[in-house]
């Protein structure tokens, strides 16, 4: 599904990450970890095809679903439209079974604009499954969700995997799947970068 060779990944002009080797087969779920700013989200952007390695390979299907910090949804557009527009996008299928999964159904007629971050949240991660992708690209799905829509989640990508799916997250929490595979990413850092900076320290 998704093989990850000796990859290095830059941002903003600078090789954060060095030598990154993974790989992924159908119905595995690969989990992320690594420090503020280590390069997590890049790498998932990478992957994505949202930007290049500066080396290696990626070797991943055509069209893979990401889930970035920004959750993608157009606000002047209820529920129901964003998930029909996007599930339009990839020719995935239809919206009922997303609504349903996310508790979403009783919202579906409201713009994505006055939803709460955490209904924003669920309805972002509804797009993964009308996307049809086999391989989701998930840069810390749970921010903003309570317990019960992180058991959602959870329920919802072990369907995913059951039907042949596959999926790699970062996150800088527990999330409690026990099939996960974990990676941390902190061997792959770039000699010559130090620590966070005082900048980034400051909000954390
Ligand atoms: N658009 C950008 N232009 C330049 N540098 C950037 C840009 N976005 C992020 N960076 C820098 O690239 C580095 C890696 O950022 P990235 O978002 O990949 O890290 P991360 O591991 O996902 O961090 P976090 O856990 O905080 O989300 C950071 O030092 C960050 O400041």
């Amino acid at each position: 599904m998704l093989q990850v060779s000796n990859l290095s990944v830059a941002r903003g002009g600078m090789t954060l990450l060095c030598g990154v080797d993974f790989s992924l087969s159908a119905g595995q779920i690969l989990v992320l970890r690594g420090a503020n700013g280590l390069g997590k989200t890049s790498l998932l952007r990478c992957i994505a095809g949202l930007q290049d390695p500066v080396e290696g390979q990626i070797t991943a299907p055509e069209t893979v679903a990401y889930s970035g910090h920004a959750d993608g949804l157009k606000g002047q557009m209820t529920v129901l439209e964003n998930l029909a527009f996007w599930a339009s996008i990839y020719h995935g299928p239809s919206p009922d079974v997303a609504l349903d999964s996310y508790d979403l159904r009783a919202l579906a007629d409201r713009p994505a604009a006055n939803l709460s971050a955490g209904q924003k949240r669920r309805l972002g991660l509804a797009r993964m499954q009308v996307s049809g992708c086999a391989l989701w690209v998930m840069d810390e799905p749970t921010v903003s969700l309570d317990a019960h829509n992180v058991a959602l989640f959870r329920a919802v990508l072990d369907r995913h995997v059951h039907s042949g799916g596959a999926a790699v997250i970062t996150t800088h929490i527990d999330l409690e799947i026990a099939s996960a595979q974990l990676l941390d990413l902190t061997r792959f850092k770039a000699r010559g970068l130090s620590g966070s900076s005082a900048f980034e320290e400051a909000l954390e």
